[in-house]
């Protein structure tokens, strides 16, 4: 192995076996795996502080534990992880260093790029932070009128927004009440800003604009009409005090009139979808705080110390890896779906569709040839439990595709919060005891199923007839063997949500090792970006472009409307 020439996977003896135990253990059912081994339900869990981490119901067998440990290490997982611990360039279709480990990193171990000590700068990062977000919250920060800010809104987009929304989301408890209210705006639909301001005072209101290149169309977009909308009630004097910007690219932000002491910084070893450790975490911190902010870093902090020292097999981001990797390889399963028993959670799966989609769906290799034989990132979706219950879950439990998928809950109810009075406190916990009631029975449902045996016996007692038994049985009939891993914990607090991200983070990254692509670029969203601003240009009256017929008879239409 040379340089970042890692093996294709297809090449490794153990995806040779692999293969071949696949075929063998295609039939068998979960159902018998239980019943020829009860102790699968202690022996297949992991645990990392309070987290558990139930693989009981895959259609794995120790042996096959094995051979996807084999596989880790075939592929080179271990050494690529520790190159990207020590600040090499993995991402060598942009020569950047990957580091969003750095920023949460809470040792005293140094962190190198380029022969250089990250860990300074970061700790700076986030002094500043923290200043920034005590001022602000404690009210010493005021608007430009002299009036305390009450409500932050983030104009961001992909990994500029996503990560801090989701934080937000997922530990409201720890703002509502408080002395910030978060808002996020992302789509360039200018609906999204009109309506968050709708509701907002430009004299309590804190803009946060937040871009890794400070040049994302929408966000600048955004900030333009923000900005506009505060000039007009305020002035242009007030542009200084209710304007912050979180980038890399400060030449930028000095254009936009952000001064260089309202900028956090952040670097280009920051990859987009991993930056709400940086100062992208800013709205995260004003809302919630930066202790409970420094929380959320701790808990990350320590799933990478999992992740790079733990063995492969008992290493939970690793393992949860290789059984994607198995779904996808043998199983044809071409979607993975996440789905949080939590409403706090309910941003969790577009977080991570960005995360997952953006860092894995390529097609091209780390040696730049076409990926032949297997398929590599799936596409990933989700909703909160039990929405999604009468939403898809139809086609989990009946459909033809095999779907792998997560289970999340808090064991814990986040509501209700201390004085909330009863009767309503009670109804609330009780409510949390029917959210976890309907997880557990939907993992097994997916894993035991039905039998036409069993159906029939409940239509015969039902006293129908053997014609209506015959049509109907067969749509009543649950498969079963469907696979899903169990995460719970005790509480979603800043700590666990920072570990369970972080399990997801490194879930990626190994995946992307294995599927022997770079993980850290998206040039795959370049090219509707570039074809958008010559269609800007159109229709803003400019000369057409050469297009297909169907593009041009839409710019047409779009131009005989446009004002
Ligand atoms: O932070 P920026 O530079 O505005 O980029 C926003 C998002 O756009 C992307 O580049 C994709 O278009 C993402 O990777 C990124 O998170």
């Amino acid at each position: 192995m040379r340089g970042l020439d890692m093996p294709r996977p297809t090449d490794t003896a153990a995806w040779n076996e692999l293969s071949k135990h696949a075929d063998a253990i295609r039939g068998v059912q979960l159902r018998e795996l239980f019943a020829k081994d009860p102790a699968r339900a202690q022996r297949l869990v992991l645990h990392h502080d309070d987290l558990r981490v139930d693989l009981s119901k895959h259609r794995a067998t120790d042996e096959t534990l094995r051979l996807l440990t084999t596989l880790a290490e075939q592929c080179g997982v271990p050494a690529m992880r520790d190159r990207m611990f020590a600040g090499e360039p993995i991402n060598d279709t942009e020569g950047r260093a990957v580091l969003h480990v750095a920023l949460r990193n809470r040792s005293a171990r140094p962190i190198v790029v380029d022969g250089e000590d990250v860990m300074p700068d970061v700790r700076e990062v986030l002094d500043r932070m923290r200043a920034f977000a005590d001022e602000v919250r404690s009210g010493a920060l005021r608007g430009a009128k002299g009036d305390r800010i009450t409500d932050v809104v983030n104009i961001g987009i992909g990994g500029s927004d996503l990560g801090p929304l989701m934080v937000c989301e997922a530990l409201s408890p720890y703002w509502i009440g408080g002395p910030i209210r978060p808002h996020f705006v992302s789509n360039v639909d200018p609906a999204h800003l009109a309506r968050t301001l709708h509701d907002l005072r430009p004299e309590t209101t804190l803009f946060v604009v937040a871009s890794k290149t400070f040049t994302t169309q929408e966000t600048i977009a955004n900030a333009k009409a923000a900005r506009a909308w505060l000039v007009s009630a305020l002035g242009e004097v007030a542009v200084r005090s209710h304007f912050v910007a979180v980038s890399t690219n400060h030449a930028k932000v000095g254009e936009f009139g952000i001064a260089r002491e309202r900028t956090f910084g952040f670097w280009d070893w920051v990859g987009g979808r991993y930056s709400l450790w940086s100062a992208i975490g800013m709205p995260i911190a004003l809302a919630i705080g930066f202790e409970h902010f420094e929380a959320l870093l701790a808990g990350a902090h320590g799933i990478d110390e999992h992740f790079r020292t733990a063995p492969l097999e008992r290493n939970v981001p690793v393992v949860l890896a290789m059984l994607g990797v198995w779904y996808a390889a043998f199983f044809d399963a071409e979607t993975f779906a996440v789905l949080p028993y939590s409403q706090a959670l309910h941003r969790m799966p577009a977080w991570l569709q960005q995360g997952d989609m953006e860092s894995n769906g390529k097609s091209v290799d780390r040696q730049s040839k076409r990926i032949e034989g297997y398929t590599t990132g799936p596409i990933v979706w989700g909703e909160p439990g039990t929405n999604g219950q009468h939403a898809f879950y139809q086609l989990l439990h009946q459909g033809t595709r095999l779907v792998p998928v997560d289970f999340l809950a808090p064991l814990e109810p986040e509501w209700p919060r201390p004085g909330t009075p009863e009767p309503l406190a009670s109804m609330l916990r009780d409510q949390h005891t029917l959210l976890l009631a309907n997880m557990i029975a939907q993992a097994e449902a997916l894993m035991v199923g039905k039998s036409l045996e069993a159906v029939t016996r409940e239509l015969e007692a039902q006293g129908l007839s053997k014609d209506a038994i015959d049509r109907l049985a067969p749509h009543k009939v649950f498969e079963g063997n469907r696979p899903s891993t169990t995460m719970t914990f005790r509480r979603l607090d800043p700590r666990t949500l920072g570990a369970l991200l972080a399990i997801y983070e490194h879930r990626i990254f190994v995946q992307g090792v294995i599927w022997n692509v770079n993980s850290f670029d998206q040039w795959g969203v370049e090219l509707g970006k570039q074809l958008a601003k010559t269609i800007e240009g159109e229709l803003r009256g400019g000369p057409s472009q050469p297009h297909d017929a169907s593009t041009a008879a839409l710019v047409a239409e779009a131009r005989s409307v446009i004002r």
